[in-house]
């Protein structure tokens, strides 16, 4: 880790553009982050800033490792991970629900939730990107589940047969809607968090601080 120099683990995606605008209100941000360019690291030499466009959920890992000081990521990401990092702050954009959703035509076999369908079918296989939060949901539901990770879509697990139910991320609710799919519970709330690389949090203290603070500010 440059001593002097700060970096950022940026989230690529839907979130760049909020992010990318905080930080310009901040007065961090001065250079143009192509939202669907392939450029992975820009430099603002002059203040001694760095920015990384880093897949979503890779972020906290860029921070845990010290390759960045600090980094934004979503809640349901840094739940998911689980890496050994500093959660400074809510930024409050970014909001999602994780949900459990099973197909509205089967909805009657779920009135007695989850464990009713299991004890009657005996299987419950639950399709999710998101393994560890599911995991740990079935484990305080008591319930014996098979969780079977995808990379995206996966609302279209259960219209085909390859799990009974998912677990993901909600803001709209148009994706459920439109696979006719329905919440039958939901596990957290999620929104962007400001993180911090812990030996950089503690040697960098008083670099790191007005970023903090300004970045709070202008959220
Ligand atoms: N409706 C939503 N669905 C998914 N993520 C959402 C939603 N609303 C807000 N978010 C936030 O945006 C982040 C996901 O952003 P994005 O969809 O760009 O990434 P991704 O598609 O998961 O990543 P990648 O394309 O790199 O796999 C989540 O981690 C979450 O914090
Ligand atoms: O409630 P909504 O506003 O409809 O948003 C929810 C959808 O958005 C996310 O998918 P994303 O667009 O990130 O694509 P992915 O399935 O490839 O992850 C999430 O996994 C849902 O599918």
């Amino acid at each position: 880790m440059t001593q002097d120099r700060i970096t950022f683990a940026l989230p690529k995606g839907r979130l760049l553009p909020l992010v990318a605008g905080i930080l310009r209100d901040a007065g961090i941000l001065r250079l143009d982050l192509e939202e669907n360019g392939r450029r992975l690291v820009y430099n603002d030499p002059e203040r001694g800033l760095r920015y990384l466009i880093c897949r979503t959920a890779d972020v906290p890992t860029f921070v845990e490792y010290g390759a960045a000081d600090l980094g934004i990521a979503g809640k349901d990401v840094i739940l998911e991970q689980g890496k050994d990092i500093c959660e400074l702050a809510d930024l409050g954009f970014g909001q999602c629900k994780f949900v459990v959703a099973v197909p509205s035509s089967k909805l009657e076999l779920y009135k007695d939730g989850l464990s009713g369908y299991l004890s009657h079918f005996g299987q419950l296989r639950v399709a999710t990107k998101f393994p560890r939060v599911a995991e740990s949901y079935l484990r305080s539901k008591g319930l014996p589940g098979e969780v079977i990770k995808l990379s995206g879509n996966i609302e279209l697990a259960p219209l085909v047969g390859l799990a009974e139910v998912i677990i993901d991320l909600v803001s709209t609710g148009r994706t459920l809607q439109e696979n006719n799919l329905v919440a039958i519970d939901e596990i957290a709330e999620a929104t962007a968090r400001l993180v911090a690389n812990r030996v950089s949090y503690r040697v960098k203290y008083n670099r790191l601080v007005p970023f903090i603070e300004a970045i709070k500010k202008s959220c």
